[in-house]
């Protein structure tokens, strides 16, 4: 039948930090025949296969529904996606790949500081050069609604396949739109981002496709998958804070005002307390109980927080489950 395909990068950036989230939630990626090979699997899950894309390819084939899932950045969805609110569905952004896409010009452009001056520049630049402006790129599609956004129109672009940054002082383009995260290759090219010029703020994402077979298979593997990832998600943000306290129903009441849940069925022990906490209230949690008579608190990091409802297949499930 239909197994779930799920595409993660074969190379770049994204490609390790994928295999260490993958990893966290408890899912080996298997690579048979090695790095050469593009099909994979997923330890003991026979639902799932692993398809093997760079970062681009995976945008696109969540467009075609070629995958079910796909591991890549926002920037790649919104250029490589015509209408991304119709074909894709983001199940959870990742918490890596951040960057931003971003419109830079020279820094010697001293009165271009807004998208505003920029538009008068492109103008004049007409009027007096008599063709237009140049927008080295590879972000055709976004640099085209963005700039339309801002009433720019006098502009051409010139399609770049990398070291994008180099077009202006080469003498290709006059200005770029790329992507940029700690900044030092734009600084090393004597450009400055527009103060309103971030088009884009990007980090890698779990994407789905709506356009993809969602047999029962499908989504049986994607319960799975999604059953995992959200409990490594819900494990982050908790600890586990349990203590010997002098009654237990008056301090679960205490430290419900920090949001500590008791979770588990009560214990035989009516002086045991074992509650879910927030991870940024475990002080007030723990000053709390020991209000409430307990001489020691103790506080676990926990692997995982499994629910019966899932945060993540449920919006998913309403998308594409029949
Ligand atoms: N500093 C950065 N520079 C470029 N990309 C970054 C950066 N930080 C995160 N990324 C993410 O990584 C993606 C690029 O990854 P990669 O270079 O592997 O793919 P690709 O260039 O699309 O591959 P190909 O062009 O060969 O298909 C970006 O689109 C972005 O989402
Ligand atoms: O703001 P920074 O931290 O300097 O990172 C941004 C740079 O990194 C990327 O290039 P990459 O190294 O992927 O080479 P490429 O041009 O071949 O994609 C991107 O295209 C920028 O040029
Ligand atoms: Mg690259």
């Amino acid at each position: 039948m239909s197994k779930l395909i799920i595409a993660i990068p074969s190379k770049g950036r994204l490609q390790e930090k994928t295999h260490d989230f993958f990893g966290r939630a408890g899912l080996k990626v298997l690579q048979p025949g090695g790095a050469r090979n593009y099909r994979g699997a997923i330890k003991g899950l026979d639902s799932v296969e692993i398809a093997f894309l760079s970062a681009s390819e995976i945008a696109r084939a969540l467009s075609d529904g070629a995958v079910h899932f796909g591991v890549t950045g926002l920037d790649l969805v919104h250029e490589n996606i015509a209408d991304p609110g119709a074909t894709v569905h983001i199940v959870t952004p990742l918490g890596f790949g951040p960057a931003d896409v971003v419109v830079a010009v020279p820094k010697a452009w001293i009165d271009v500081e807004t998208m505003a001056d920029l538009s008068d520049v492109a103008s004049d630049f007409r009027n007096r050069h008599g063709s237009r402006l140049r927008v080295a790129t590879k972000y055709v599609n976004l640099t085209r609604s963005f700039f339309a956004n801002h009433g720019i129109a006098d502009y051409r672009i010139v399609e770049s396949a990398g070291a994008t940054e180099g077009a202006p002082a080469a003498g290709s383009a006059e200005l770029i739109v790329d992507i940029t995260t700690t900044g030092s290759t734009l600084q090393a090219n004597n450009l400055k981002i527009l103060s309103d010029g971030v088009m884009l703020k990007s980090q890698a994402n779990l994407v789905a496709s709506l356009n993809a077979d969602w047999s029962d298979e499908a989504l049986t593997g994607a319960r799975a998958i999604l059953d995992r990832i959200a409990a490594e998600e819900a494990a982050r943000d908790v600890k586990l804070v349990k203590a010997v306290v002098d009654d237990r129903t008056q301090a679960l009441r205490a430290v419900s005002h920090v949001g500590a849940l008791q979770r588990f069925s009560e214990s035989d022990d009516m002086n045991h307390v074992s509650v879910l906490c927030p991870k940024d209230a475990v002080a007030d949690c723990a000053q709390l109980l020991i209000a409430e008579g307990a001489d020691t608190v103790t506080v676990e990091t926990l692997d995982y927080v499994f629910s019966k409802e899932n945060k993540l297949f449920a919006p998913l499930q309403e998308k594409v489950g029949s």
